[in-house]
């Protein structure tokens, strides 16, 4: 199986996932890149027992306003049971690293509103340490020279990512040659720098399941991260 088959495997298993517990008043959170290109083509089967959706990035916006799903602002929506999305990379505890297509900021806002993260990822995602992928961090753009020392500081190299704007208009430094041992603390640390928007660690926030496609079929990881479920891993 290849990686696109992985990828379109995960993302109908995620659509089984929420089949069941969704209503026609669920707005759902859709995020962006190949992955959940994949989940917005197979969305078109659930029209008609949900509402409606908020998009991660005007990307995903395009993509779902042109299978004639309704578009809602996050600000006119009170609750999202689900977010579906892809990550760069996922450890065992479902930290993850996104932001590979800029569209971090965005997702990390819906993925704090949404009750139930779910990702979708090919087995080629799955890490033991986090770091490996470049970690994407949004930068107010005056204040990327100084963004970019501080990184260094904090022992990575960061590079700009040329020619790339974010939706919020803002640029992108991906930081290498981390081994992300505590992501929380580097989370945390990174998004105190002033001028940067945010990382794409998502520790503090993770997953609540993660879908993998393997070449055996997809396998499923969770971990409670929302005050909703109790418990840890299961
Ligand atoms: O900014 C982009 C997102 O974080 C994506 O979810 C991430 O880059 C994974 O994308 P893909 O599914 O294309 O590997």
């Amino acid at each position: 199986m290849n990686q696109d088959a992985m990828k379109k495997a995960v993302a109908e298993a995620a659509l089984e996932e929420i089949r069941g517990q969704i209503n026609k008043d669920s707005v759902l959170g859709v995020g962006t890149g190949s992955t959940a290109n994949y989940f917005i083509e197979a969305l078109g089967e659930l029209k008609g027992s949900f509402r409606g959706a908020v998009a991660s990035s005007e990307e995903t916006a395009k993509r779902l306003k042109a299978r004639d799903i309704e578009l809602f602002e996050l600000n006119d929506v009170d609750s999202l049971p689900f977010y579906i999305d892809g990550a760069d990379e996922a450890n065992e505890h479902l930290h993850l690293i996104k932001g590979g297509g800029a569209a971090l900021t965005r997702e990390k806002i819906i993925a704090a509103v949404a009750r139930e993260f779910i990702c979708i990822c090919d087995e080629s995602k799955k890490v033991d340490i986090l770091g490996q992928f470049p970690l994407p961090v949004e930068v107010i753009p005056m204040a990327r020279s100084y963004v970019a020392r501080k990184l260094a500081g904090l022992g990575g190299q960061p590079v700009y990512r040329q020619g790339v704007v974010t939706d919020n208009g803002n640029v992108i430094l991906d930081v290498h040659n981390l081994k992300i041992t505590d992501p929380k603390k580097l989370e945390n640390d990174i998004n105190a720098i002033v001028g940067v928007v945010t990382n794409g660690l998502f520790a503090n926030r993770g997953a609540d399941l993660l879908l993998l496609g393997t070449p055996d079929g997809v396998k499923t990881s969770s971990v409670i991260n929302t005050p909703s479920r109790s418990g840890d891993y299961y």
